[in-house]
């Protein structure tokens, strides 16, 4: 079980201001779940990642997986897939292995799992953005990690290959059962992906509303049911609409930042 309870994230000096980011914030995310972030750009999502992965130790409040403070065991996917330019695909994912002895089978099975056997030696520079997130992935996985950390790591990917990537996550996940905490501001994505959506509130954010997805997968962003869904919960929760993507066909970031 992973708890989080945040009672205070401030940071001392935002332009010249402390800035209160988190408060009193708790989540409960069960073994194996598939949990979703979303709020409005700014209210503090990466923060949280930040807190719960153990990045920035300097909040008040405790997380713990499995009662202890999640040290190691922790995987991150971030926006950026952050390669190393001078090291090859295979190399990429195998730098965070330490001397696993089966970590490096392990590598190529992953990489070859998200079809990337034939590219092995190749280096990111020469690979498109959905093939660099998909070394990413397999950069995440790899370590086998009891808890994953993802921060909008589709975003500005066009439709298709985000969505491929998605069913890439999904597969690897069910297979291995790691929690997942995958923050994003894209709704649809997120009822599309996640077993529950926590909703955050503007800064300083706090859980607003915890929802069940109860619906079967495969699924995907662009599925009538999830739109429908999408709306049902905007109807009952207006106030949830501001900065979050909601329109049924946006698909870049940059057009998901437009109001609604
Ligand atoms: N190191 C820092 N120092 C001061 N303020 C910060 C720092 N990091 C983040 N902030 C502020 O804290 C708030 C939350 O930032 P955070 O990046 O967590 O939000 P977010 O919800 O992930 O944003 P986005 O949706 O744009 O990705 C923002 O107002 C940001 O300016």
């Amino acid at each position: 079980m992973l708890e989080i309870d945040i009672a205070r994230k401030t940071y001392p000096d935002r332009g010249g201001h402390p800035h209160l980011a988190l408060e009193a914030l708790r989540m409960r995310v069960r073994p194996g779940e598939f949990a979703c972030v979303v709020g409005p750009s700014g209210c503090g999502k990466s923060t949280l990642l930040n807190l719960v992965g153990g990045l920035d130790a300097d909040f008040q409040g405790r997380v713990a997986l499995d009662g202890r403070p999640p040290a190691s065991g922790v995987g991150f996917m971030f926006q950026e897939p952050r390669l190393m330019p001078w090291l090859t695909v295979l190399d990429n994912v195998r730098l965070v292995l330490g001397d696993d002895p089966e970590g490096p089978e392990r590598a190529r099975r992953l990489l070859a799992a998200m079809e990337l056997g034939d590219v092995l030696d190749a280096f990111p520079g020469r690979l498109s953005g959905g093939m660099q997130r998909r070394v990413a992935l397999a950069r995440a996985f790899v370590i086998e990690p009891r808890l994953l950390l993802m921060d909008e790591p589709f975003v500005s990917l066009d439709a298709p290959t985000a969505d491929r990537l998605r069913a890439m996550l999904i597969d690897i996940w069910r297979e291995r059962q790691t929690t997942v905490l995958f923050v994003t501001h894209d709704l649809r994505e997120a009822l599309a992906l996640g077993d529950r959506v926590f909703f955050l509130s503007d800064a300083p954010a706090r859980v607003v509303l915890e929802l069940p997805v109860g619906l079967e997968r495969p699924r995907s962003p662009g599925d009538p049911a999830i739109h429908a869904l999408q709306q049902q919960v905007l109807e009952r929760h207006p106030e949830l609409l501001a900065g979050l993507v909601t329109k049924p066909d946006t698909t870049s970031q940059e057009a998901s930042l437009d109001p609604p």
